[in-house]
């Protein structure tokens, strides 16, 4: 199928299944005004390709077919995310006493500033989610984001938000892959992406791309998911948690860290800053709202968002759908997207505690300013 044709199915994918209110809506109200045959096509295009099968042909298969995978993926997910989570979807450490929201209005001021971002700059947001990193990122900096997603559902909110908080003129949301961009060359003067590009088959394809819209000279911030020197692909215990992060996340392929390190360098970037900020001594770790482990909890304000995303909290909004469904008030499938979005808690709090995982490597690559783009990206890594 072209480019094209996936593009209008999805579109009128999204309206069949999320009808025409979108964004007016949130969590488990915008579930329940679903569509039930739109969403059980959404879910079991979805999970067809995550059915417990870790061999190459299953891999490759999801490889292949990672745009719709993951626009599946985030149709029956997002509702879920904005409930449990809030608009921003990313980890982010704690310091003690800080509260849920700080912490990760934190982590992006941290990006923006690794990023370089100054007042009136055209920055990239590669796979901008409802738009929240970009909301905040505008706001305490004043630049200009064109966030970028091949999502239809999650444009149509974060596009309603932007003019709920007064910031439409500050931004704008395009429908797109990030593994073929159609902005001009040498458009951007800064790009970022947060916990967005693990959802690439390959990450040449995205960087490379980051790497062609990018003006000479111009940084690219990303925090990166990936599997960290700890990791051995050939241990099945290790395999185990990369696969439930991957099933649970929607994630073709989970990469090590020194394949996304080379994937910057073969795409021509300079790398500036490689560290991951995972790999500390932090009182209170990243992953702990899915640890349900009440000591981490921080303030009372931040308790419901604690309940709603610890393991009680799970058990209680799995067995709240399940109800749901079967009287008819959330769409076939939701119970099975609660079951999905376990394994993703379960698979995150085993790698983050074995550090074999981390979802905030952080990497700052710059565009050499005598960068002839994209002549210098070579013909392979595209591919
Ligand atoms: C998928 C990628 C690359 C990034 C998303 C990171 C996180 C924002 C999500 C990863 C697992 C998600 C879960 C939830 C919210 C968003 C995540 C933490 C829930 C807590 C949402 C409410 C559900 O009842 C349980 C979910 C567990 C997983
Ligand atoms: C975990 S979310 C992170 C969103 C956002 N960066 C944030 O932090 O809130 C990953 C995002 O990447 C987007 N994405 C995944 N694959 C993509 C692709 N091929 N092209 C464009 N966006 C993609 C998803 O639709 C989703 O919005």
């Amino acid at each position: 199928m072209s480019e094209t044709e996936l593009r209008k199915r999805q579109a009128e994918f999204t309206k069949e299944l999320h009808g025409s209110d979108i964004g007016s809506k949130t969590g488990l109200s915008a579930l329940m005004s679903k569509n039930n045959t739109a969403q059980k096509e959404a879910v079991q295009k979805y999970l067809k390709h995550w059915d417990g099968k870790t061999d190459k042909d299953a891999e490759e298969r999801r490889l292949e077919d990672y745009n719709e995978a993951t626009h599946s993926y985030y149709n029956v997910v997002t509702d879920f995310y904005e409930y449990g989570w809030g608009s921003s979807f990313h980890f982010s450490r704690f310091y003690k006493g800080e509260s849920f929201a700080a912490s990760i209005a934190r982590h992006e001021h941290y990006l923006a500033y690794k990023a370089g971002i100054k007042k009136d700059d055209l920055v990239l947001d590669v796979g901008c989610g409802v738009g929240g990193p970009a909301r905040e990122i505008a706001r305490f900096t004043g630049c200009n984001v064109i966030g970028l997603n091949n999502n239809d559902y999650q444009i149509a909110k974060a596009k309603y938000y932007a003019e709920k908080f007064n910031l439409s003129d500050q931004m704008d949301f395009v429908k797109g892959d990030f593994m073929h961009m159609d902005f001009e060359e040498n458009t951007f003067d800064r790009v970022y992406a947060i916990e967005a590009t693990c959802h690439a088959p390959k990450l040449e394809g995205v960087y490379s791309e980051i790497y062609k819209v990018l003006k000479p000279g111009g940084t690219f911030a990303v925090y990166e998911w990936v599997m960290t020197d700890n990791y051995d692909e050939n241990n099945a215990e290790h395999r185990k948690i990369a696969y439930e992060i991957e099933l649970g996340d929607g994630i073709p392929k989970m990469f090590h860290v020194d394949v996304a390190k080379q994937a910057l360098k073969n795409c021509g970037f300079e790398v500036l800053v490689s560290e991951d900020l995972a790999d500390n001594e932090d009182e209170i770790p990243w992953y702990y709202p899915l640890t349900g482990e009440w000591k981490y909890v921080q303030n009372l304000a931040n308790l419901a968002t604690f309940f709603r995303t610890s393991y009680l909290g799970r058990q209680f909004t799995t067995a709240m759908v399940s109800l749901m469904e079967r009287f008819g008030l959330a769409p076939e499938g939701s119970k099975e997207v609660t079951a999905a979005l376990e394994n993703a808690a379960v698979g995150l709090v085993a790698g983050g505690r074995s550090k074999l995982f981390t979802p905030m490597m952080l990497f700052v690559a710059k565009k050499p300013a005598e960068a002839e783009t994209p002549a210098k990206t070579s013909k392979k890594a595209t591919q």
